[in-house]
């Protein structure tokens, strides 16, 4: 699969100092979607405005399509769109007009033709005479999605694109990144909805204090993510798992009252009544079963934490 974005030791120290990002690497293959992960103040929108342009790096390089964000700019600023976080649109300005020139902005010829086939897939033609000021906050949203869309960028990037919008619009940003996707489009957006990581991404990427932790294709981390364990609570505690349980690959709690069984909810069988059934046969009495799921969340929770120990 050809790589479309490579960003090598990318880093970032505000005039402040403060290092925002410290040496991130990452190479994002075309046509994929990438939800990047963070905390609050993880480095999010700085990773995605040095790509950008907005940001000027410390150190490391980007390249967009072979081009050098740096020494071959305008070439790399013509394949990319933002979205960014928060809006920034003129108020009276018409939306019609507020998408053409951003098209124009990156030198590319006017063409109402396309424009109107951004507004319309953006459920935003019948505004299109309106000014911004008249729209709703979610119609904003769109709005700044179509300037991004404008000039056809092959590369897209979503910063926060669902915070704060109505289910309904979430579901509609969804479909437009698939369909996006569908026409070759790569994108990159930052979340903090897991839910949307896992609704629309290929990859994901978890990014802390300016370090990339972990990327990774979904499908694996949604398998670590099936993972749910049965907790089968004891009446009494016992020295160590019975022989006849040995199949199970149980655990014991440390009380010795607990048999921790961990299974997988994607699979066609989880094992569990088997399980109680030989339970019960080895005439051990339950007090209490307890199920608990290990989520993206989780995972997501658990290496963050792992960085600030
Ligand atoms: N211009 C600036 N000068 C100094 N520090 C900055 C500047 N811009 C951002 N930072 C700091 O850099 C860190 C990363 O900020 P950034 O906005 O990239 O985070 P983020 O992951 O996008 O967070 P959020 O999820 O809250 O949007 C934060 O600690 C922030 O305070």
């Amino acid at each position: 699969m050809t790589t479309i974005l490579s960003i090598r030791d990318l880093r970032k120290s505000y005039a402040d100092g403060f290092e925002a990002l410290k040496g991130v690497s990452l190479d994002i293959r075309e046509g994929e979607i990438l939800a990047l992960l963070g905390p609050n103040g993880a480095g999010k929108t700085t990773l995605i405005s040095t790509v950008c342009g907005i940001t000027t790096p410390t150190s490391g390089s980007v390249t967009v399509g072979g081009h050098d964000i740096q020494s071959d700019y305008r070439a790399a600023r013509r394949m990319i769109g933002l979205v960014p976080q928060e809006i920034a649109l003129e108020p009276f300005e018409k939306v019609m007009n507020t998408v053409r020139f951003s098209r124009g902005l990156f030198g590319k010829r006017a063409n109402d033709g396309r424009i109107e086939e951004v507004l319309r897939k953006l459920s935003l033609w019948d505004k299109r005479r309106n000014a911004i000021k008249e729209l709703s906050g979610g119609m904003k949203r769109r709005v700044l999605i179509a300037k991004a869309l404008a000039h056809d960028p092959r590369v897209l990037f979503l910063d926060e694109p669902t915070a704060g919008v109505d289910v309904e619009l979430r579901k509609d940003m969804w479909e437009i990144v698939a369909e996006l996707k569908a026409a070759g489009v790569t994108i990159i957006l930052t979340t903090h909805y897991i839910e949307e990581a896992e609704a629309i991404a290929d990859r994901i990427g978890v990014i802390n204090k300016g370090e990339l932790l972990l990327v990774e294709d979904k499908a694996k981390l949604m398998a670590r993510m099936g993972r749910k364990q049965l907790d089968v609570l004891l009446t009494r505690p016992i020295a160590e798992i019975p022989a006849s349980l040995a199949r199970h690959n149980l655990s014991l709690g440390a009380a010795g009252d607990v048999l921790i069984y961990s299974y997988d909810t994607h699979a066609d069988r989880t094992g569990i009544t088997a399980l109680l059934n030989d339970v019960a046969q080895a005439g051990l009495v339950l007090r209490d079963v307890v199920t608990r799921q290990s989520s993206l969340e989780e995972i997501f929770v658990t290496l963050v934490k792992g960085e600030t120990q």
